[in-house]
């Protein structure tokens, strides 16, 4: 699913209502309604106390519908006017008088701090005072009444987006703090970044309608990867193919007493349908690989506790390294004898990276469409630090175009990013916040390159699989009860639900 700024949503708006005959009060109307549905299907009558905040432009419009809809169905409401400018919208105003024909409770009037309503917290809040129109700091008795919705703790459903939000810059005060976000048309950026993610709570995109043709014709390079979009990246297997065919990779890390992190990786490969896999690790770590996973091959490395040297004639199809290899100056050696005789793209992972930050003279190395997969920690070290989410995605898009590498960004919501383009993986769940979970990711996805996926598609694939594997495990012990070891044996099962049904993680939803 693509996603938007609010101006390209905007222009959509304005295309669909001149070509596809109709008005911006129906548009309104329909968003409206369709929100009003989605409380009546939550709320089902129940006499819970409904305070609606509307601004005076179109947002505001549709909470006025909202609360039209939830009058006529017998809810208890109250609307109010927040009166930040004297301006009206067309659409508030004609919305306005359908209000004044169905109820003399009228809206009140909030225009300063004194007229803000008691909020109790069995309250449900609809926030409806600014949408993506938003475009400066807003005042400081506005700023105030987000205070007092949020410090009510009501419930509270932002309407497109939680206001006080910018949909394509940092926050720059006060915004609401939504339980859930009902948005129009498509995702918007700031729903998915760390700074900004929890102001929007729960996000659903509600389709109102606007001209797909028109959306899918807009430059947009940012992308939301879930249940629809991940099943078309999968490469079905045929039936006359032998394991050659499903790649011979070579995972190469580990140290002494961090053994398991490459073990996790070639575990997670082996489920991920590698056709061979062989490991390359120091001498403490051959028997324990060896009886711990018998399906894989391990070379060792003369040193007995990390990595000195690199077989440079192993035919590998495609090499993850770094898991747990530490960054000792002979390691960092080996790491520049492997990017020196490699042409094919790899997988950098952990310290690997942790080895191109203490020597940047080995970026431009590393081969063409390579992967990277950085949590932010690591990110940093590489390319420095920034000021919010969108500097970040900025400085990591520049590193990306100048190595020619794709970033696998992880976090609550995993960032793939190649040049301008940006893919964010909706699967997974905070149980996977375990030791091991960023070893299983590289075997996965050093697997999928291994299995002649496009780097970037093994990368977006791989997120979401290693993601599913993750929400499977959580929906049977809990989000507490994830280990990346379970995650990485459940990733054949992941792949069966690449085309099933949703799963319902076992954590506190
Ligand atoms: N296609 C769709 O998705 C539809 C979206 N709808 C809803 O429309 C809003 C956007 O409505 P808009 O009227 O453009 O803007 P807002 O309602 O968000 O804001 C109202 C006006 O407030 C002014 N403004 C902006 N920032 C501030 C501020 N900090 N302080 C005071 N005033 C501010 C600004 O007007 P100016 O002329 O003063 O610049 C805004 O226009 C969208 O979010 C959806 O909820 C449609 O209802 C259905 C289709
Ligand atoms: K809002």
């Amino acid at each position: 699913m693509k996603i938007l700024s609010g101006k390209q949503i905007s222009e959509a708006d304005k295309y669909t209502i001149e070509h596809d005959g109709i008005t911006s009060e129906e548009l309104m109307e329909r968003a409206g309604t369709l929100v009003f549905k989605q409380i009546h299907q939550r709320l089902q009558g129940a006499p819970i106390p409904i305070k609606i905040f509307c601004g005076i432009g179109n947002n505001g419009g549709d909470g006025l519908v909202i609360g039209r809809h939830l009058i006529q169905h017998g809810y208890d409401v109250k609307l109010y006017t927040v009166a930040y400018s004297d301006k009206r919208s067309e659409d508030f105003l004609k919305n306005y008088e359908k209000i004044k024909d169905i109820t003399n409770d009228w809206p009140g009037l909030i225009k300063e701090v004194d007229d803000f309503p008691e909020i109790s917290v069995g309250d449900f809040v609809i926030d409806a005072i600014f949408g993506v129109g938003l475009n400066r700091p807003i005042e400081s008795w506005v700023a105030k009444l987000v205070t007092h919705i949020n410090d009510s703790g009501a419930f509270t459903l932002a309407v497109d987006i939680p206001s006080g939000l910018f949909d394509d810059q940092p926050p720059q005060g006060s915004v609401i703090q939504a339980n859930y976000t009902l948005t129009f048309g498509a995702p918007k950026l700031v729903f998915y970044l760390p700074d900004t993610m929890d102001y929007a709570g729960e996000v659903q995109v509600l389709d109102i309608g606007l001209n797909k043709r028109f959306i899918a014709g807009i430059d947009s390079r940012t992308y939301l990867i879930g249940k629809q979009e991940a099943p078309a990246l999968y490469q079905p297997r045929n039936k006359n193919s032998h394991k050659g065919d499903y790649g011979n990779i070579l995972i190469a890390g580990g140290s002494y007493g961090k053994i398991g992190s490459v073990l996790l990786s070639a575990t997670a490969a082996m489920h991920t349908g590698s056709g061979l896999c062989t490991l390359y690790v120091p001498k403490c770590g051959y028997e324990i690989i060896q009886s711990s996973l018998p399906e894989a091959m391990v070379l060792t490395d003369e040193n007995e506790q990390k990595l000195s040297d690199f077989p440079i004639d192993f035919e590998a199809d495609t090499i993850g390294f770094g898991m747990g290899a530490g960054t000792e100056n002979e390691s960092i050696t080996a790491f520049e004898k492997l990017l020196q005789n490699q042409k094919k793209p790899i997988l950098v992972d952990a310290d690997g990276l942790n080895m191109l930050s203490k020597k940047p003279e080995l970026l431009k190395l590393l081969p063409e469409n390579s992967v990277l997969t950085p949590h932010p920690g690591e990110l940093k070290r590489l390319i420095g630090e920034w000021e919010n989410d969108f500097e970040k995605l900025e400085k990591a898009r520049n590193f990306s175009k100048k190595f020619n590498v794709i970033l696998v960004i992880k976090g609550a919501y995993t960032f793939i990013l190649q040049n301008e383009e940006l893919f964010i993986n909706t699967s997974g769940n905070p149980g996977m916040a375990t030791a091991g979970s960023g070893d299983v990711l590289s075997g996965v996805i050093t697997s999928l390159m291994g299995q002649n996926y496009q780097p970037v598609a093994a990368s977006i694939l791989g997120v979401f699989i290693h993601g599913l594997s993750g929400d499977l495990v959580a929906s049977a012990q809990g989000y507490e009860g994830v280990t990346s070891g379970e995650m990485a044996r459940n990733m054949g099962k992941a792949f069966q639900y690449l085309f099933q049904k949703e799963i319902k993680t076992g954590g506190k939803e």
